[in-house]
């Protein structure tokens, strides 16, 4: 089967993918893949597939923003992908998170409207247990904080004159927020995949973001780097034990 958006072809695709906003970031992780070899690079959809530890994965870029993520998760589904593991950066809500911490994304409030379009408001955007435990388990001994609770997904990047709910999400003990993990979880649940998310912090998301938002630093460098080699030991653990190995 042809993918029109990626481009790409399903017999191409393993059934474990890594997905990540920079194509950029995609080319990284590629990297460290054995064999990587580029598929497509289509609009902001980047697609390697490769070896890691023996086991075949996709890793895709996805862009910023549900509407265009879902795009992707979709497409990626339909090709035969069955588990997905975002790789991202988040804003913390806590001076504890800061720049630098792993946050493993167990659900996300859906803030964002792409999701609104697909199923009722009632709907949780959750990850999946197994996909949780193994980010759990392959960040055991990472270094720096590692959190893991609920995230909030947002559409709107920097503040227009409606206020960003950004106060009651802290309260309600939220730990970062992003853009697009709640569309990986309702598109994963409704499509019968498998997916879980882990973010790196990049600075603190109830400020203003012009003054701290700074996804380039060193720290920031480092902990992406830490979430990779957390996402694809949590992505071959899960392809392992599917294999019965
Ligand atoms: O680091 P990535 O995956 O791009 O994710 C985060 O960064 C972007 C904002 O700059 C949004 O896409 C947000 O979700
Ligand atoms: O959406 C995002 C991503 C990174 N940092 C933020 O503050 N917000």
């Amino acid at each position: 089967m042809y993918l029109p958006i990626l481009q790409i072809h399903s017999e191409d695709m393993p059934a474990y993918a890594i997905v990540c906003g920079d194509p950029r970031r995609a080319q990284a992780i590629a990297g460290k893949l054995n064999g990587a070899k580029e598929l497509a690079f289509a609009r902001e959809y980047r697609t390697f597939v490769g070896e890691y530890d023996g086991v075949p994965i996709a890793v895709v870029s996805h862009g910023v923003g549900s509407p265009g993520a879902a795009v992707c998760f979709e497409e990626l589904i339909r090709a035969g992908v069955k588990t997905l593991i975002r790789v991202g950066t988040a804003g913390s809500y806590h001076a504890d998170i800061p720049s630098g911490s792993l946050v493993i994304s167990t659900a996300a409030a859906r803030e964002e409207g792409l999701t609104r379009q697909l199923v009722p408001i009632g709907f949780p955007a959750v990850a999946d247990g197994a996909v949780v435990d193994a980010l759990s388990q392959a960040a055991v001994g990472a270094e720096g904080v590692v959190r893991k609770g609920i995230t909030v997904c947002y559409d709107v990047f920097f503040a227009g004159v409606e206020e960003i709910p950004h106060k009651k999400y802290k309260k309600a003990g939220v730990l970062a927020v992003e853009m697009e993990i709640a569309a990986l979880y309702v598109v994963a649940s409704l499509r019968g995949a498998r997916a879980g998310a882990i973010v790196a912090i990049d600075g603190f998301a109830d400020s203003d973001l012009a003054a701290e938002y700074d996804p380039h630093t060193d720290v920031v460098t480092q902990a992406v780097e830490r979430e990779i080699d957390v996402a694809l030991r949590a992505l071959t653990g899960l392809a392992k034990r599917d294999a019965g190995q």
